[in-house]
């Protein structure tokens, strides 16, 4: 097997240098800035026709070991990948979403360790795209700053009523109490993120204006109603077959006249199916289990259904990328410490997920979109201004 795996990657001209279960090294290509290691022989068939999934799971499972810069592993990963993989697109996935398979998927995730995730996210423990206002900013200002566009886009004013759906460790939610005077009531899944975001809440004084719950975005109260309502990073849990109900959730949540915030990943293709040569398919096996991803015009059009109105789009693609490059490579600087938090198979998944997500949105292979939807009054109209100048004063 191996000798007609060799010459097929020679052709390729990749800068990896192989290293076989038995010791031996060879050069594949010129000056090797890569090191694959296959530690099991078995792995040799399968690697004629390699998938990302396959290569991604050999890693994690042990299989193989990758030596050398992540961003260039992966990047030789997705060539050799296209080049010897099958083309068969993948299919779309509709699978049913209820409470307990969620929960269980959001727990797998969410609740690994607190310590690890605050080892390369920024100060504020915010698990979503930054905004990079002139592309020079740091992870802590480009976190900051993306919490107050998102504000600024809900034109939030001191008293307002805020829901944020999905609200992680608390970062927009403490943010929107101290910086515009909110009145936030914020909702997640993972037991490990309510702790400590209700710690952050606590040291900052905020308890008497941000609360926070466990709870299941299909289990809000029905007979409450918010000025404003935000959702970061969240609906690509949700699932395809479920995004009508989400999105009349939020619909019936809003008061006429206020504001809706859908912050998430959108898929490249209009049906929504996975990315396409297996990194989809690793990202549900290892990563996001049960996550989906809706094309704008899918998302859009169940909150058009729901009788919001959408307002204002905008694409933050390159933002995630670079986000996601931030998170990667401080996670890459502590893997010392991060190696006593959490598994080495964890750790393994993470690596990979995070340089491939950052090189995954620098590939246009998915995307982010911001949507603002607003709930129009019973004549129409709505309060938001004439432009969006107010955004950028
Ligand atoms: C990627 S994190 C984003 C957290 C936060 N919005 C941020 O930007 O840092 C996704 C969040 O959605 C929450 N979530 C996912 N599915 C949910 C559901 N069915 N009901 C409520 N929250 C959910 C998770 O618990 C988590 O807090």
């Amino acid at each position: 097997m191996l000798a007609t795996l060799l010459p097929t990657l020679r052709e390729l001209d990749l800068p990896l240098r192989l290293k076989l279960w038995d010791g031996k090294e060879m050069d594949i290509g010129p000056a090797p800035s890569v090191t694959l290691e296959i530690k099991d022989p078995n792995l040799v068939a399968q690697l004629a026709h390699p998938s990302l999934d396959l290569l991604g799971g050999a890693y994690v499972e042990g299989q193989i070991d990758l030596h050398g810069p992540l961003e260039e592993i992966i990047r030789i990963g997705d060539e050799i990948t296209r080049a010897l993989g099958d083309e068969g697109d993948s299919v779309p996935t509709r699978e049913a979403h209820d409470k307990a398979t969620d929960a269980e998927a959001i727990s797998y995730h969410y609740d690994l360790s607190n310590a690890f995730y605050q080892l390369w996210l920024d100060r504020d423990m915010v698990y979503s795209c930054g905004y990079f206002e002139t592309g020079t900013e740091d992870l802590d200002q480009a976190q900051q700053a993306k919490l107050r566009h998102l504000c600024r886009k809900l034109r939030l004013k001191p008293g307002d009523r805020l829901l944020d759906v999905g609200c992680g460790w608390g970062g927009l939610a403490r943010f929107a109490a101290r910086e515009y005077d909110a009145d936030v009531f914020g909702i997640t899944l993972s037991r490990e993120q309510l702790k400590l975001a209700r710690e952050r809440v606590a040291a900052e004084g905020l308890e008497g204006q941000v609360r926070l719950e466990l709870m299941d975005y299909r289990d809000l109260p029905q007979n409450e109603q918010f000025d404003k309502i935000v959702s970061v990073g969240m609906f690509e849990h949700v699932g395809h077959a479920n995004l009508p109900l989400y999105c009349r959730q939020l619909a019936s949540l809003v008061r006429p006249g206020g504001l809706v915030m859908n912050h998430g990943i959108t898929s490249r293709y209009i049906d929504g199916r996975p990315v396409s040569h297996g990194a989809g398919e690793f990202i549900d096996r290892y990563v996001f289990p049960h996550g989906e991803l809706p094309h704008v015009t899918e998302i859009g059009a169940c909150i058009s259904e729901s009788g919001l109105e959408i307002v204002d789009v905008e694409s933050l693609r390159l933002h995630y990328a670079r986000t996601l490059q931030f998170w990667s490579e401080r996670l890459e600087a502590r893997l010392d410490e991060a190696q006593r938090m959490v598994p080495e198979r964890a750790l393994r998944i993470w690596r990979i997920y995070l340089a491939g997500c950052a090189y995954g949105f620098r590939r246009n292979w998915i995307n982010l979109h911001q949507i603002l939807a607003s709930k129009p009054l019973p004549d129409g109209s709505h309060e938001l201004p004439w432009s969006r100048a107010d955004l950028y004063a």
